[in-house]
């Protein structure tokens, strides 16, 4: 596809997608009373500005409380339960005004506590209009910088002419060959525990001269791979950009980059506030204040500390104009020096980490004079839009794209937009057109799996993974009932259970199609299962429990959660990436049309299989189920290499039967 045509499409899918978003949010919280958007999660209301304080390398961070009269004397007053996590952009406004009044101000939040909420502001200046007396409410806002910013690297792509990154693009839309890789190398792996697979993978990787994915199957080591990746580049004295989707996804990199010996000069880009905690010390605010003229600019700092403290008590019009003016001067000089140490901080970092829409040339790689890397990685590529992947690949000459197609793509709120291609990331992309349709040598698969049973790895390994995947022997036969403190019991000497529901007349509850789906019957019985599971020994924090429904996620909480706050029961978008011993799976429909919604999709059913170590447990009407033809294939895998239980005889009190074999 030529670029301006994919610029293009892309540009007028990410319209669909963005109205699609404020559909969602925006207007919601317009048409809606702070009272309800309270309800929802997305609002707090009656708080109180409690204390302010310079942190943060240079921010004011002012912490909120419930209002002293909602508080008894005394008493600390609880925050109501909400969805605003560390991270969101918050609009600060009075708890009285309309839902159409702009907020007063915005800020990032810091840190949740039952009790509090601490923001992050860039200008100080904000807080000071902030009255203590006040009553406040915070609501998440729906943050536009990410469509700005995917929105103008897509028109650097097209305006693209000659620049270290040319020879990339043109690879990639297919408009020139992928060249040959550069030689041998002589390597000497860092880490010297790498399995074959990986082994290759890396000297794949540092031989391509424009592309090279990795891809990683669950459990493979992916994360691993790239990091000896990243490491070998860095010694062969490449300066190295190291993105992801999500924060997350980079901090994890970040982790384990800084526990490598010796560890890279590294500096990671992104608001302090949204790394985690642990981490923040190298975070570029962190790295610049450690490195510029420090005290300096510590002396400066106090110096505004003490202007804001005067302004506090200042009276007269005249006296806080002087005060205001004096507070600007002050931060122009701190800003001024710290881009001086921002722009040497980059220069000599040999890898820089950020999530792909922070490697924006907004955001402070401006500050980089050529604004070149020699290597872009993208890790979990394949949950990024390609137009997200395209910030990071227009700052480098070859990238190392690490991810697995066949697990979660990234979340798109527009059906229309994601079915007319947005949903289509870089990676999938690349593996149609350059490896299938033109036999370009682009890709290594990762094949040895760390994490999962043999047995349960079998299943998507046959389905998915043209029958590569092997397991390590370190877990290929490993069981709950191997864990300390577990006994031998029928369900921890089992890697496989299908609990089958059929003809137990435990139906999904019968509701209008838009509505969310529950089977509360299923839900006593995974209820039970799981009870039987915590019984033998096994720890709470060792469950998961995955339901395709939010209304059974919460039915199955209500059940569950009181005794053991430790379990987690999520819909499967939130288990990606993440592994434990043992999973159950919900899969909540029974009904006589054999309708199974959006569980069919593949995807989704490989990443709720393969998150399992030690024990996978799928609760299912098998009449129902297996109209699907892949999740037949899993109820028959499971039936011939696995326990099967009829749901009854769980609720019963468990007598294992045996060979229940489907036609
Ligand atoms: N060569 C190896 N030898 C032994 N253990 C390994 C090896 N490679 C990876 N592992 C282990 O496998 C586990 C998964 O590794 P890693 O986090 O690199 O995987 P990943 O593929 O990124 O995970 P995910 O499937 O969640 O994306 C870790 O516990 C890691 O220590």
């Amino acid at each position: 596809m030529a670029v301006e045509e994919f610029v293009n499409k892309t540009l007028s899918l990410l319209d669909k997608e963005r109205e699609a978003e404020i559909q969602e949010t925006q207007t919601l919280s317009e048409r809606l009373s702070a009272k309800e958007l309270e309800k929802r999660g997305v609002c707090l209301r009656r708080l109180q500005l409690s204390s302010h304080r310079s942190g943060l390398y240079g921010r004011m961070v002012a912490l909120f409380v419930p209002e002293a009269k909602h508080r008894g004397k005394n008493v600390k007053q609880e925050l109501p339960s909400s969805n605003i996590t560390p991270g969101d952009i918050v609009g600060v406004g009075l708890t009285n005004s309309s839902p159409t009044d702009k907020p007063l101000t915005s800020g990032i939040v810091l840190q949740m506590s039952a009790f509090n909420i601490s923001v992050a502001f860039d200008e100080s200046q904000d807080i000071l209009d902030l009255d203590d007396s006040a009553s406040y409410k915070l609501t998440k806002l729906a943050n536009d910088v990410t469509y700005r910013r995917l929105k103008a690297s897509l028109n650097d792509l097209l305006k693209y002419r000659d620049g270290p990154a040319r020879r990339l693009i043109d690879s990639l839309f297919v408009l020139e060959e992928v060249s040959g890789p550069f030689g041998e190398f002589p390597f000497k792996f860092l880490n010297e525990g790498l399995d074959e697979s990986q082994r290759e993978a890396v000297k794949f990787a540092l031989t391509q001269r424009e592309v090279a994915i990795i891809h990683g199957p669950p459990g493979t080591g992916k994360t691993t791979t790239v990091v000896e990746v990243i490491l070998q580049a860095v010694s062969q004295g490449l300066k190295v950009l190291v993105t992801a989707p999500s924060n997350i996804a980079v901090d994890n990199l970040l982790e384990r980059l800084t526990a490598a010996h010796p560890s890279p000069r590294l500096v990671r880009l992104g608001h302090p506030a949204r790394l985690m905690p642990h981490l923040t010390k190298f975070s570029l605010d962190a790295v610049v204040s450690a490195a510029e003229e420090t005290d300096i600019v510590r002396d400066v700092r106090a110096d505004i500390q003490k202007t804001l403290t005067k302004m506090k008590k200042a009276r007269g019009a005249g006296e806080r104009k002087s005060l205001r003016d004096e507070l600007k001067h002050l931060r122009k000089e701190v800003s001024q020096r710290e881009e001086r140490a921002t722009s040497e901080v980059l220069s000599r970092a040999q890898v820089v980490l950020s999530t792909l829409t922070t490697a924006s040339l907004d955001g402070p790689l401006k500050h980089l004079k050529d604004k070149t890397f020699d290597l872009v990685v993208i890790d979990e590529c394949s949950q990024a839009l390609e137009a997200a992947c395209w910030i990071g690949l227009l700052r480098g000459q070859k990238c190392v794209l690490a991810g697995d197609h066949l697990q979660l793509p990234p979340t798109i709120m527009s059906r229309e937009a994601a079915n007319a291609g947005l949903e289509l990331t870089l990676m999938e992309r690349l593996l149609a057109t350059l490896a299938e349709e033109k036999g370009q040598d682009i890709v290594r698969m990762l094949t040895t799996q760390y994490r999962m049973n043999q047995l349960i790895m079998a299943w998507a390994s046959q389905q998915l993974y043209q029958g590569k995947l092997t397991a390590h022997t370190s877990v290929a036969t490993h069981l709950l009932r191997d864990l300390e403190g577990v006994s031998n019991t029928e369900e921890t000497a089992a890697p496989l259970l299908l609990i089958d529901t059929a003809g137990c007349d435990l139906r999904e509850l019968d509701l209008p199609e838009e509505v969310s789906k529950g089977n509360e019957g299923e839900a006593d019985v995974v209820a039970t299962h799981v009870e039987n599971l915590i019984k033998a020994g096994v720890k709470p924090v060792d469950i998961a429990v995955i339901a395709p429904y939010n209304m059974q996620v919460d039915l199955l909480r209500d059940r569950l959660c009181p005794q053991h706050p430790g379990l987690e029961i999520k819909s499967v978008d939130g288990f990606q990436g993440r592994e434990k011993e043992a999973v159950v799976i919900s899969m909540v429909r029974s009904n006589l049309t054999g309708e199974v919604g959006f569980l069919s999709e593949k995807r989704r059913i490989n990443v709720a299989v393969t998150r399992a170590r030690r024990h996978l447990a799928v609760v299912c009407d098998s009449d129902t189920v297996c109209h699907d033809p892949f999740i037949a294939s899993l109820v028959h895998y499971m039936t011939d290499h696995g326990d099967v239980l009829s749901a009854d005889r769980v609720l019963q009190g468990q007598q294992q039967c045996r060979g229940l074999k489907y036609s």
